[in-house]
């Protein structure tokens, strides 16, 4: 059994208020730049999800003083001793998050050398981290792949370099951001990612006296200094646990207010709730996302890389869609497979079928290769109470939004994986008057 097991009674509108604290895909890269200073770093709107935790474990392995108050939001980094450090045990953080690959160039610079273990994350396609290591191959690292993960070292120290992205993965550009800092001379970057979360951790990295440029086109230079000092910095918040939230409101019927979420970071998400026929209102302390009444709308929607529509806001938005009336297509075009969570909300009576082929409107890469990358959505469908297993951390989210909204009880398991990327959703729940128990 997967760890974790909720009993939901659904049928009933999610309504209340709650907050969401900083950014899932920012904070541990924020933690990793502590690294790089050689005085502390003091970072805000901290929240308790398992990344922060996995993270701050590697960091205190690597000698880095973590002090956290959990109820502030507010983490203190002392990198001071990482030099003295004895690094033990590192394997056994293996498999727990993507954020390891991204300790490589921080590493390097601090000590000569890095081990980094075997990745986790979603299972959401293959996620090879080819880009990462040709970047650091690049700035002059040396890569040996290991059975329990990867060995760096850098005989000559890192150099200034220049990169082109075949793809701008975020991953890619923060490994790239991360080294660059650093190295001897200057860097430049093509083809890079320019997420919200990115632009965040470009400030904090400037905070610290890095000098990086983000240019029109996804290019950046960066010119790498000698020393960078700690940073204060507040995390930008969670669009994506934002996003899920406003989802869930939409496909219950319901009325949440988000505290906390920034319209600037989710236009293209707002444009979208609106057309599927949600209404929000927009105030400077949060957003008020609602079901104003009448009927959902079908909509075409293509997940991509900023500013598109995020690939992590599709699964939640799906579950809604099952309420429109017509037929939604979601092409998703920055992974391969990221639709297994529907095979659960058609055994809860959605009428969902997935395609290989490229829907509505853009080829993308993963056309030709047999990728179930393209769903469609005919509904209004009634959703009914199941027994349903998470897969992942968004998947899991929908799953738990389908409970929500489902006449009668479901029992979702392996619910702990949702804590990866969710702070507090049970009590969140509970504000929201949703009605969950939970068994194990
Ligand atoms: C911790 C974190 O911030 N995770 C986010 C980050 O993941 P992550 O940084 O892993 O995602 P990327 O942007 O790197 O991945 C995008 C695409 O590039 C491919 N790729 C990536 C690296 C590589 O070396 N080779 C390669 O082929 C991936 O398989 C994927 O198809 O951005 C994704 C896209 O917004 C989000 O869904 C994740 O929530
Ligand atoms: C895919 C996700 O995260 P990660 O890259 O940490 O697996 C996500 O947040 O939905």
């Amino acid at each position: 059994m997967v760890d974790g097991l909720l009993q939901v009674e659904g049928g009933r509108p999610l309504s209340g208020e709650i907050t969401v604290r900083g950014a899932k895909n920012l904070v541990p890269k924020a933690m990793v730049a502590a690294l790089l200073g050689t005085t502390p770093s003091v970072l805000g709107n901290v929240p308790l999800i398992r990344d922060v935790e996995v993270v701050s474990g590697l960091l205190t392995l690597h000698g880095v003083q973590v002090d956290y108050d959990q109820t502030a939001g507010i983490l203190r980094l002392d990198p001071s001793r990482v030099e003295a450090a004895h690094v033990a045990d590192i394997d056994a953080h293996a498999g727990s998050s993507r954020i390891p690959i991204l300790f490589c160039g921080p590493l390097l610079h601090r000590l000569g050398e890095a081990f980094i273990p075997d990745l986790g994350g979603c299972r959401i396609g293959d996620r090879p981290i080819d880009f990462h290591l040709d970047i650091l191959r690049s700035f002059g690292a040396v890569v040996d792949k290991l059975e329990a993960g990867i060995r760096l070292t850098a005989p000559d120290g890192l150099r200034g370099t220049v990169i082109e992205l075949p793809y701008p993965s975020v991953g890619a550009t923060e490994q790239t951001l991360l080294t660059a800092v650093r190295a001897d001379g200057r860097t430049e970057l093509r083809g890079a990612a320019v997420e919200p979360e990115i632009m965040d951790l470009v400030d904090v990295l400037q905070k610290m006296g890095a000098i990086i440029s983000v240019d029109t086109d996804r290019i950046i230079h960066i010119e790498g200094v000698e020393e960078l000092a700690g940073y204060r910095h507040t995390a930008l918040p969670d669009r994506i646990e934002t996003a899920s939230w406003a989802s869930a409101a939409l496909a219950t019927g319901g009325d949440v207010f988000v505290h906390g979420a920034h319209q600037s970071h989710m236009t293209t998400f707002l444009n979208i709730f609106r057309k599927v026929g949600g209404a929000f209102d927009v105030r400077d302390d949060g957003i008020r996302f609602y079901h104003p009444g009448g009927d959902l709308r079908s909509i075409v929607v293509e997940t991509n890389v900023h500013p598109g529509f995020m690939t992590d806001w599709q699964q939640p938005l799906v579950v809604a869609l099952t309420q429109a009336d017509g037929v939604s297509i979601v092409h998703e075009t920055v992974y391969e497979n990221r639709f297994g969570f529907t095979k659960a909300l058609c055994k809860m009576g959605a009428a969902i079928q997935v395609y290989r082929e490229c829907l509505g409107g853009t080829a993308c890469r993963f056309g030709q290769r047999n990728f179930y990358h393209s769903a469609v959505i005919s509904g209004p469908t009634p959703l009914r109470g199941a027994d349903i297993v998470v897969p992942d951390l968004r998947g899991g989210f929908s799953h738990l939004i389908a409970a929500l909204a489902a006449q009668g009880t479901s029992r979702v398991e392996g619910i702990n994986l949702i804590d990866r990327g969710y702070e507090h959703f049970m009590s969140k729940l509970g504000s929201l008057d949703a009605k969950v128990t939970r068994l194990a």
